[in-house]
């Protein structure tokens, strides 16, 4: 994944046009839309429903101010009956039936309100859940290439930040039509009310919603910076805990600290921007949108249009729909606010979805012999990292993999894992092709141990299984004796209901590491790939790990990456990796007489030994 603001990776914004106008800004609301609706089905439906409400809304909220204002003349007038005006019509309507009515028309606004704040709630939880469904998805399926450069803190961001930002971008959305189209229903009624008085307001409230168009451009280039900062300083934080350990015992530099204290500080000029426009916008509409009001009432007393009820009617229609104008202005800047995460977020989902894991189609029912054919791999174009690397192994053989740091060892374990693909030759088992078998045949029979391992918030069973649901109970306590830890397990306060953390977890590094050995066995591997897997061992655990690695034979194949000569005591052959390439692979008798880098470390481990 590319670092945020890398033009390339999920961390790039969108090229948004910048155009002052309404097009641009409804090219722009298109395009969220249609980023939207690719994120849940029936987007088309609800949007049409959430329209209709909206005029209906709309239209009873102006009948009911219409109702109220007539009646109120009709009570100063003391007449028992009051006098509707709809354009050229007149209607009158007894005080009595008049009440009924109104109190009909408020139920129904309330429930229409009502509806309307459900239905974009409604959309945005969906939208947000189905996004969070498909960058999960598309990040689980994408290839170990692209997860293994991700930056640390970047995927929670975009699943937490970045997720619940979008919803409020889908929330504004839904807002902005409801609001949008019972401004327009509003206005419409007023027309019909009285022409002149509405269409003079009406053109005031336009003016006004023109002028603050600018403050959305400058909402949405302070969010787009923000999001891409985001991301960055969630790296940054996440940086800290990972390192809490060793920033405990070495204590953070002053340059250390004053970098994250920056990078704290250049979000607070992007923050204030944002939260006072949010605000302050809102407070500009209502103030300008009142003096409006006023000025145009002027201008509908010197030109002596309509009777008393009906610009009663017209001034309470337009003072309510100039709030919903303001809705709709507020709506949009929260859109404009919060599209840049959403895009992000889309942004990201399609860089995974690009990269997605190849997989194979034919079932792999066992591995009886697995190597590397003539395999180069570089991870960039100026350094070729394996050269012409061939080797075959069969089952019940456990082989050392040696050579100087930077060698090319893991590297050549990623390819046994099939984490990395060759940019030429194969991995093979049983002479073909490993990329035609399926990931899910493959990941069961080839199990790993890492170098550092990493437990899982969950008891030690859970931490055993590791998610493989049908792993059974007798699987895991066997896989734990295989590893000599159900002793230690069985003495923990609770067994195997013990639980761990991921950093204090009641277990020294010893029995983590057995606790990953027996998490690698559990599923009864045919190939079983461990890194360096005694180096945080005693010698008494050291015995006993390899004592496991030998009972594995003969059904097992084993490679064992190994920095210490006594790991390779278990070895029936050891390949030596120097610059990508293996330059002997033979028993450890032989390759002491006539490997310069064996013979080298073995006189160096003989000398400290003495
Ligand atoms: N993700 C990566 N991107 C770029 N280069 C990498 C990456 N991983 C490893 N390398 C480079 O590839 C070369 C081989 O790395 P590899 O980790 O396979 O060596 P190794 O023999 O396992 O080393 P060590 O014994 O130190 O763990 C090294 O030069 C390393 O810098």
């Amino acid at each position: 994944m590319g670092l945020p603001g890398d033009a390339s990776g999920p961390g790039a914004v969108d090229e948004i046009p910048t155009r002052r106008s309404f097009v641009a800004r409804a090219a722009r609301a298109r395009a969220a839309f249609h980023r939207v609706s690719r994120s849940f089905s029936g987007v088309g439906r609800r949007l049409a429903l959430l329209s209709a409400v909206s005029v209906v809304a709309g239209i009873a909220e102006a009948a009911l101010f219409a109702l109220v204002a007539a009646i109120s003349v009709s009570l100063s007038q003391g007449s028992g009956v009051a006098s509707l005006t709809w354009g050229a019509s007149d209607a009158e309507i007894a005080l009595g039936p008049a009440f009924v009515v109104a109190l009909a028309l408020t139920l129904v606004r309330a429930g229409m309100q009502l509806w309307l704040s459900y239905l974009p709630a409604r959309l945005s939880a969906d939208a947000v859940t189905t996004l969070r469904h498909r960058l999960f998805a598309a990040f689980s399926d994408a290839s170990w290439e692209i997860k293994s450069r991700e930056r640390e803190g970047g995927f929670q961001t975009l699943m937490t930040a970045n997720a619940e930002a979008a919803s409020l971008a889908v929330v504004g959305l839904g807002r902005a039509i409801a609001w949008g189209l019972l401004f327009v229903s509003l206005l419409a009624t007023a027309i019909v009310i009285s022409a002149v008085a509405a269409l003079v307001l009406a053109i005031a409230a336009v003016v006004l919603l023109l002028a603050l168009l600018p403050l959305g451009k400058i909402i949405r280039r302070n969010s787009e910076a923000v999001s891409a900062k985001n991301v960055d300083y969630a790296g940054s934080i996440q940086e800290v805990a990972v390192l809490a350990e060793e920033l405990e015992a070495f204590g953070p530099s002053p340059s250390f600290r004053d970098g994250l204290d920056q990078r704290t500080d250049a979000l607070r000029h992007h923050l204030l921007v944002a939260r006072f426009l949010g605000n302050g916008v809102g407070t500009v509409f209502q103030s300008v949108a009142l003096l409006l009001l006023v000025a145009a009432l002027a201008v509908v007393w010197a030109l002596d249009v309509g009777d008393l009820a009906s610009l009663a009617a017209v001034v309470l229609i337009l003072v309510r729909s100039l709030s919903y104008g303001q809705q709709l202005q507020t709506s949009l800047n929260m859109v404009d606010q919060q599209l840049p995460y959403l895009t992000q977020l889309e942004t990201a989902i399609d860089h995974y979805e690009a990269h997605h894991e190849q997989d194979g189609s034919e079932p792999l029912h066992g591995i009886g012999r697995i190597g590397l054919e003539s395999v180069q791999f570089a991870y960039t174009p100026e350094r070729q990292v394996l050269d012409e690397v061939t080797f075959e192994v069969g089952s019940g053989e456990v082989v050392g993999i040696v050579g100087p740091s930077g060698a090319g060892k893991s590297t050549i374990t990623q390819m046994l894992l099939r984490l990395r693909r060759p940019d030429a030759g194969l991995v093979t088992v049983d002479g073909r092709d490993a990329a035609q078998f399926r990931r899910a045949d493959w990941r069961r029979r080839v199990a790993y141990v890492p170098q550092t391992p990493q437990l899982v918030w969950g008891s030690v069973a859970e931490n055993i299984r590791f998610f493989r649901d049908d792993i059974t109970d007798e699987a895991l306590r066997d896989a734990a004796r295989r590893a000599g830890l159900h002793d230690e397990i069985v003495g923990l306060p609770d067994g195997y209901a013990t639980r761990l953390g991921q950093r204090s977890s009641g277990l020294s590094g010893g029995q983590r590491q057995r606790l990953c050995l027996a998490r690698a066995l559990a599923a009864d591997p045919d190939v079983l790939v461990l890194d360096e897997p005694t180096s945080s061992l005693d010698v008494r655990a050291e015995v006993l790990v390899q004592e496991t690695i030998a009972s594995l034979r003969p059904g097992v194949i084993v490679f064992l990456v190994a920095h210490r000569l006594s790991t390779l005591s278990v070895c029936d052959r050891v390949m030596v990796v120097v610059d990508g390439r293996v330059q002997d692979f033979d028993t450890v008798d032989r390759l002491q007489l006539q490997n310069s880098f064996f013979g080298e470390v073995s006189e160096i481990t003989r000398a400290q030994t003495l």
